[in-house]
């Protein structure tokens, strides 16, 4: 009888047999989406003269969130995962906080061969234990507390017993195999400054240390507002009205980018759907609003005026990038106030590019988060550019290439959704082998713990 392998019957229920390595994986997911892609030169129309270069609307959109006064509470340590210290870590006890044996042996006193004490040996968890007498042992366990005049602990492997007396089978060091107390740390000792991510390893750090909760910066609360009348909520799309994919795709990616999501609602492209845009802008609770599709000049886009009837403040209107060029960042109050809207482009490739051009630096320095450290790949095949503006196209990465992909259109998300990141493709473009600065996708490296 063969155990049933769970990838492998998801592969036999799609009539495929399932791949053999890593490597072929890759190249199965690369022959859905890696074929010879077609040249490609971003949407037609030059940049507007308002667009900003990309690297300058990141940073931008970091600077915009920097500023902002901190919200901090008293997280319970399950809570505070993914959140950052707002205060430094100082350890409430020594660690370890009493003199400890690191290994399952003898705690022996003086020079040997040692008497064996009799009666049960000392346990982790067992309180005080009698201390040792110049010349005897007592079987020990690893983490148990060691008896005071104990000058050493002998693993039991290192030993025997005859008859009633311990014999060492290796010199022994005074010391060995003892965890003198505070050896990690003493009581007050910094463990990690203020500003540090609380990771699983921070809330491990944070129990041993003696904490039941954390102080931490809130997440930025954002909500979204999902534009436009030709969105169907389920079913196939009929009569020109189309599937919103953005509802589904925005939450859990900002999640994913460390922010507590309020609440999705679409508004519609009437005058009503206006008003309510507008009283979302002059009243939401959330730090960010995030809203998709209106951001062009159409007929019924009514972000740019009702940001403007708002008196909001446009930081970015428009970016030197392809997709998602039209997108915005607009401050709401007063820069310490800290209440910002992002505006994504309706295409949802446009859209994607936006969050990781505008949101993800933004909420980043809202919540008091370091930036992650840039890196670069070498691109595999040559990757086509616009004359004036960066591009930013899904790749998968291997060992030693971002691998493009295609279905990079600003209205796709085939490509996206198979790719571990996006490469950001210099005007003109890149040439095969070229180091290209990668975004990694945030549930691909570095995401937050949601
Ligand atoms: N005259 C110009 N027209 C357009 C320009 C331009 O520069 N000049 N830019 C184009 C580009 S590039 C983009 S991107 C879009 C941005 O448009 P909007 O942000 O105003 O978005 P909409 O017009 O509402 O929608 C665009 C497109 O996306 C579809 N969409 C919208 N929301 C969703 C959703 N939730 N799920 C799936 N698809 C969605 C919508 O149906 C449209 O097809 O403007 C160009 N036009
Ligand atoms: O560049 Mo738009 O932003 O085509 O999707």
């Amino acid at each position: 009888m063969t155990p049933i392998d769970a990838d492998a019957d998801a592969n036999a229920d799609a009539g495929r047999p399932a791949p053999a390595t890593a490597e072929q994986a890759l190249d199965e997911a690369l022959a859905l989406v890696s074929r010879a892609a077609p040249a490609t030169t971003g949407a037609p129309g030059g940049t507007g003269q308002r667009s900003v270069p990309w690297l300058r609307a990141r940073e931008i959109a970091a600077y915009a969130g920097s500023g902002v006064r901190a919200r901090t509470h008293r997280a319970s340590l399950a809570d505070a995962l993914g959140e950052v210290l707002a205060a430094p870590l100082d350890a409430l006890t020594d660690l370890p906080s009493f003199d400890t044996s690191a290994m399952d042996g003898w705690a022996v006193s003086g020079p040997g061969p040692w008497t064996v004490r009799p009666g049960s040996g000392v346990l982790a968890g067992s309180d005080r234990p009698a201390p040792l007498a110049d010349g005897q042992a007592v079987r020990i366990a690893t983490g148990a507390r060691i008896p005071s005049d104990t000058t050493a602990v002998i693993r039991s492997e290192h030993c025997h017993e005859a008859g009633s007396q311990l014999f060492a089978e290796r010199p022994v060091s005074t010391g060995q195999d003892i965890r003198p107390r505070g050896q990690e740390c003493r009581s007050g000792d910094l463990l990690l400054p203020a500003g540090s991510l609380v990771t699983p390893a921070v809330l491990g750090l944070a129990a041993a240390a003696g904490y039941d909760e954390l102080p931490t910066r809130r997440r930025p609360r954002v909500e979204i507002l999902v534009l436009g009348d030709e969105l169907l909520t389920e079913g196939l799309p009929h009569d020109g009205l189309i599937r919103d994919a953005l509802s589904p795709m925005l939450g859990p990616w900002l999640t994913r980018l460390g922010a507590e999501v309020t609440g999705t609602r679409r508004l519609g492209d009437d005058p009503a759907g206006a008003e309510a845009l507008f009283e979302a802008v002059t009243g939401s609770e959330a730090d960010l609003i995030v809203t998709t599709g209106g951001t062009a000049s159409g007929p019924v886009d009514h972000v740019h005026p009702v940001l403007q009837r708002a008196g909001a403040e446009l930081l970015v209107d428009g970016v030197a990038v392809r997709p998602g060029h039209p997108m915005l960042l607009a401050r709401l109050g007063d820069r310490a106030d800290g209440r910002h809207l992002v505006g994504l482009p309706g295409n949802p490739l446009a859209a994607v590019s936006g969050l990781l051009t505008l949101a993800d630096p933004l909420l980043r320095a809202l919540a008091g988060r370091r930036r992650r450290p840039r890196y670069t790949a070498p691109v595999r095949d040559d990757v086509p550019g616009h004359p004036e503006d960066t591009r930013l196209v899904p790749v998968l990465l291997s060992d030693e290439h971002a691998v493009p992909l295609r279905y990079h259109g600003p209205a796709m998300l085939r490509g996206v959704a198979a790719a571990d990141a996006l490469a950001v493709v210099p005007p003109h473009g890149a040439r095969a082998g070229q180091d290209l600065e990668i975004l990694d996708l945030p549930w691909v490296a570095g995401g937050c713990f949601t």
